[in-house]
């Protein structure tokens, strides 16, 4: 069968079925076949194959899956949020072959060192998963290469196109403010600094999602894979098991699945209830819906917190109060700048529909193999800033923060884009900074409210609700800190109001807009009294644009009230969803133990981004990669595969 969107009639049990052809799905699907290509392997993955569409092979179309009505993605509605300015909060994630990895930014950024140590869990531990992380990947970036691999399937490189002149002007700024420019932020070690980024795009500029990089290649030798099957278009509804007997566990044998209505509507209507089918796995069963998916699709299947499924009507399995707690994210905010830059210095001529795909690919644009992102960082406060954020800030910094330089308080990309309406804006080249939370307090929950697919979710995303609001404290200094970075560039020529907080007209902090076609005005000022007053010492190297010396905005406490509200109206999702399947003791609200095993059944497994209990501060890509590569090895192991090595 290969791949396909109807199941043979001949298919109706395999050896392991894996649920969800995500990120990390695709993974252990390819892994598996290749070091055992006598397996057979059903993977059932919800979205549309991914083979070659073009919003996921060219980078600078990623903005397209998010548009409303794309069917690349699956929009997890939130629950009302009060301290979300009364919004409705949606989770937009990875609705196609590929999951995340076909329709995510593409942002190159691993976990630092303390972040898979923190997991304290057997196998889990950074030194541990090294040899994984070398694995996943063929590095083409500077720095050395300790940590990274030189011949795995997913490229690492900047895609053959960046911007020259602003990733140099955001890098002259930042070294004025004192942040070095660090070679590699990706060694999992540094931290507190900017690097010139790079992304999963190829050298030649193709995306590098995990279906495209593992799975395809082996799909297309079928004569060699005869037993590697992708069924798509069909999406899990439940996990079925053996019945319990005596003192044994219920055992995973197989799955209820049914067409995805947005590829078969015109079937399912023609039915007076949606067809389902089952499908059995010989050996194991695998859930790997992503961190959003996985654990309704768990308490459809009986496993979850009593209280939980009883409130669904769903027949209680096994009691596993963990199952969708603790939902995790990092929050994030877009925020947009005018810049001097030129149409061919954003991806806004794509983004804004301007230029079609298709006209880019006849122009052999280069800016399709881009995501805009030239520059990111990890970072932290100073001890000062820290004393200005207040004691609940102090307190949470002093415990977790201040004697671990390995972890920062926040991240911070450029993106060379508008992201918002362009029918809004006035033509130009726009830039958009995003700050977001390496390591959120905030919890939130996501679970079932019946026992079927259509059933809406009880999903809280939790934003906000940290004790002592220190979660939204770290983005109102990070807000600042980006501002200031931003007003030091050379390209700036003042904010998007519309996108920003509302200071008051007369504040010092009220938004400006400059003359495109005249220099940035604070950098002249801030030349000129660098040339008056040589008592002025350079700051980094901030001479090289003149840039050194611009002073920072003094926000009174109605500007950070203004900030603060801000926040709350338009903080959103990073799309980062992670922890609710938490690989943990059972006793501390664990789903699955060091191996990936679902507690208290058996032949059930979940490898996807669910099962992290504790944060990492990246974009969380390369961790569901790592996850993914690292679950095939536990698989392999425990089949006995011969000749199976990392
Ligand atoms: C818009 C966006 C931008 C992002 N940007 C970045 C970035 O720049 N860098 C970075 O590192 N990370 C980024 N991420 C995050 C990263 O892509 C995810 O963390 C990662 O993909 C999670 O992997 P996973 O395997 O856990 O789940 P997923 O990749 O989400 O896979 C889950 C799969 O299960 C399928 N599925 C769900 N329910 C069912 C069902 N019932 N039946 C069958 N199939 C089902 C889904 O369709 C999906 O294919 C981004 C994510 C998104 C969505």
């Amino acid at each position: 069968m290969a791949i396909s969107n109807k199941l043979p009639e001949d298919l109706d049990e395999v050896d392991i079925i894996i649920a969800g052809g995500g990120t990390a799905g695709c993974i252990v699907a390819a892994r598996l076949a290749a070091a055992d290509p006598s397996l057979s392997i059903l993977v059932i993955e919800g979205g549309t194959n991914n083979y070659n569409v073009p919003n996921v092979i060219h980078p600078a179309l990623f903005t397209q899956n998010l548009l409303p009505g794309s069917k690349t993605a699956i929009f997890y509605q939130g629950n009302r949020a009060k301290q979300l300015a009364n919004r409705d909060p949606v989770v937009p994630s990875g609705g196609i072959l590929g999951g995340g990895s076909s329709i995510n930014f593409m942002l190159y950024t691993r976990a630092q060192r303390m972040d898979f140590d923190s997991w304290k869990m057997p196998g889990w531990s950074t030194k541990e998963l090294i040899p994984f992380l070398k694995k996943l990947e063929t590095y083409h970036g500077p720095g050395t290469l300790d940590t990274h691999g030189t011949s795995g399937p997913v490229h690492i490189s900047d895609g053959g196109f960046r911007c020259k002149r602003s990733e140099d002007d955001i890098l002259q700024a930042t070294a004025a403010m004192g942040y070095p420019e660090i070679n590699d932020v990706q060694d999992l070690d540094s931290n507190d600094g900017f690097q010139r980024w790079l992304r999963t795009v190829s050298p030649e500029g193709r995306r590098q999602d995990t279906a495209h990089a593992y799975l395809h290649p082996l799909l297309q030798q079928p004569d060699k894979y005869p037993n590697l099957h992708v069924l798509v278009e069909h999406k899990v509804v439940r996990i079925l098991f053996s019945p319990s007997s005596g003192e044994t566990e219920p055992r995973a044998v197989g799955v209820e699945i049914t067409p995805n209505p947005d590829y078969h509507a015109t079937i399912i209507a023609s039915q007076p209830k949606p067809k389902t089918q089952v499908i059995r796995a010989r050996k194991l069963v695998v859930l790997s819906c992503g961190a959003c998916g996985s654990p309704p699709t768990l308490e459809r299947s009986g496993i979850g917190s009593a209280e939980v499924l009883k409130r669904a009507g769903v027949p209680v399995v096994v009691d596993l109060p963990g199952v969708g707690r603790d939902y995790q994210d990092h929050n994030l905010n877009l925020i947009p700048y005018r810049t001097n830059l030129k149409a061919d210095e954003t991806c806004d001529e794509l983004v804004s529909g301007r230029l079609t795909h298709t006209q880019a690919l006849e122009q052999g644009n280069p800016t399709l193999k881009w995501n805009g992102c030239d520059v990111a960082s990890k970072v932290r406060p100073t001890e000062k800033e820290v004393d200005e954020l207040g004691p609940e800030f102090r307190k949470k910094w002093d415990k977790d923060f201040k004697d671990k330089p390995n972890r920062p308080i926040m991240l911070i990309a450029f993106i060379n884009s508008y992201f918002g309406d362009h029918s809004t804006v006035p033509l130009g080249g726009y830039m958009t900074t995003g700050i977001y939370t390496a390591y959120p307090y905030s919890r939130g929950h996501i679970h079932i409210t019946g026992p079927n697919l259509t059933d809406p979710l009880d999903f809280d995303v939790g934003f906000f609700t940290d004790e002592g609001d220190v979660d939204i404290k770290k983005l109102v200094w990070a807000y600042k800190k980006q501002r200031e970075i931003m007003r030091r560039t050379s390209m700036y020529r003042g904010e998007v109001a519309s996108g920003h907080p509302r200071f008051a007209a007369d504040s010092a902090a009220a938004c400006v807009e400059f003359p495109v076609d005249s220099p940035n005005p604070l950098l002249l000022e801030s030349v000129r009294s660098r040339l008056e007053n040589t008592a002025i010492a350079p700051i980094g190297n901030g001479l090289v644009n003149g840039s050194g010396g611009v002073k920072d905005i003094p926000y009174t406490p109605e500007d950070d009230a203004a900030i603060e509200q801000y926040l709350r109206e338009t903080t959103n999702t990073t799309w980062h969803s992670l922890g609710t399947c938490k690989m943990a003791p059972r006793e501390e609200l664990g789903v699955v133990d060091a191996s990936l095993s679902v507690y208290g059944v058996k032949g059930l497994k979940i490898v996807d981004l669910s099962i992290p209990p504790e944060n990492v501060a990246a974009n969380t890509n390369n961790s569901a990669m790592v996850i993914g590569e690292r679950g095939a090895d536990i698989i392999a192991r425990e089949l006995g595969i011969a000749g199976w090595g990392v």
